[in-house]
């Protein structure tokens, strides 16, 4: 779950439009599929919570009730189930460039998360051909060192080898635009910073699926114009990508397929004028169903 929280007023839908044309039809034609999701249900099983479990939620067993107990928890508190992804399915093309919408909670991260292989299952099934980096490096990235120590580890976790990091040095700083910060601790860099140079190593790999997750929300229009050529060589490499934004603005200019979430299920997958029309729709009248 993201840390920022958007109401339906929030969602930028014109940021830089007239900087970003549409995304061009894609020249690369649609290949084989890449990502089959058949059926997929994902859930958060939240431990110690009061109130009524959600209906059909697993009640705790003895042994959860007891590490409860010792680690100073009520034990009768019950275990919720938060079903964030309920049955969704669709199939992706390397070549594809897909947007993923929808309001607060509606299950993107969690959907991107287990696309990626970071979280289970509860059911369904996600068949992935190629290696899928969720602007993957997040996970690996530490503060308290400098952008230079980073870039190596990131590099390193993304499959590259030490003499492959240190080729792309140069073009991952200039990428992120960082300058001579990438000898300072990341610590100091500002939200804009980070987010450009995790943008610039996770794509200095070339990876067969990039799974984005709000990353491109900060930067400026020539960040985010140097963001989709970078894209479009990803696609044009036959690459798939799945972009989760709350900028239907970034979305039309990266994408040219998006899928919006409601509530863990599919409301709408299809061209982005169609999708992005309804979604605003749907946004506008405050969420509410026509
Ligand atoms: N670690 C977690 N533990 C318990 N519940 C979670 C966890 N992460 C997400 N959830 C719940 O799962 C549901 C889907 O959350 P998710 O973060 O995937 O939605 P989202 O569409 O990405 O939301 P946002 O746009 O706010 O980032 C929400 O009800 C959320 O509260």
């Amino acid at each position: 779950m993201s840390d920022t929280e958007f109401s339906a007023e929030e969602i930028d839908f014109e940021v830089d439009a007239e900087d970003l044309p549409d995304a061009p039809a894609s020249q690369t034609p649609l290949g084989a599929p890449s990502v089959i999701v058949d059926d997929l249900h994902v859930s958060y099983r939240v431990f110690g919570s009061r109130g009524r479990p959600a209906r059909g939620a697993a009640q705790p067993s003895r042994v959860q009730r007891l590490i409860t107990k010792a680690r100073g928890m009520d034990p009768t508190a019950g275990v919720t189930e938060v079903k964030a992804v309920r049955g969704v399915s669709f199939v992706a093309r390397h070549g594809e460039s897909i947007g993923i919408v929808g309001t607060n909670g509606s299950g993107k991260s969690t959907l991107l998360r287990a696309l990626a292989g970071l979280i289970p299952p509860a059911a369904g099934t996600v068949y992935v051909s190629g290696t899928p980096s969720l602007l993957g490096v997040n996970a690996v990235l530490m503060k308290q060192l400098t952008g230079e120590r980073n870039i190596m580890i990131g590099g390193l976790a993304l499959g590259l080898s030490v003499k492959e990091v240190t080729e792309r040095f140069d073009e991952i700083v200039d990428f992120a635009g960082i300058g001579d910060f990438v000898y300072l601790p990341m610590k100091a860099y500002s939200a804009g910073m980070s987010a450009r140079l995790r943008f610039a190593i996770s794509t200095a790999a070339t990876p067969d699926i990039l799974m984005i997750d709000e990353a491109l929300a900060t930067g400026d229009a020539a960040f985010r114009q140097k963001s989709r050529e970078r894209i479009d060589e990803i696609r044009q490499q036959a690459g798939t990508i799945f972009l989760v934004s709350h900028s239907l603005a970034s979305v039309k200019a990266m994408c040219n397929r998006v899928i919006w979430l409601d509530k863990g299920q599919i409301r709408m997958d299809g061209d982005v004028e169609t999708v992005a029309r309804a979604y605003r729709r749907f946004t506008r009248s405050g969420g509410a169903d026509d």
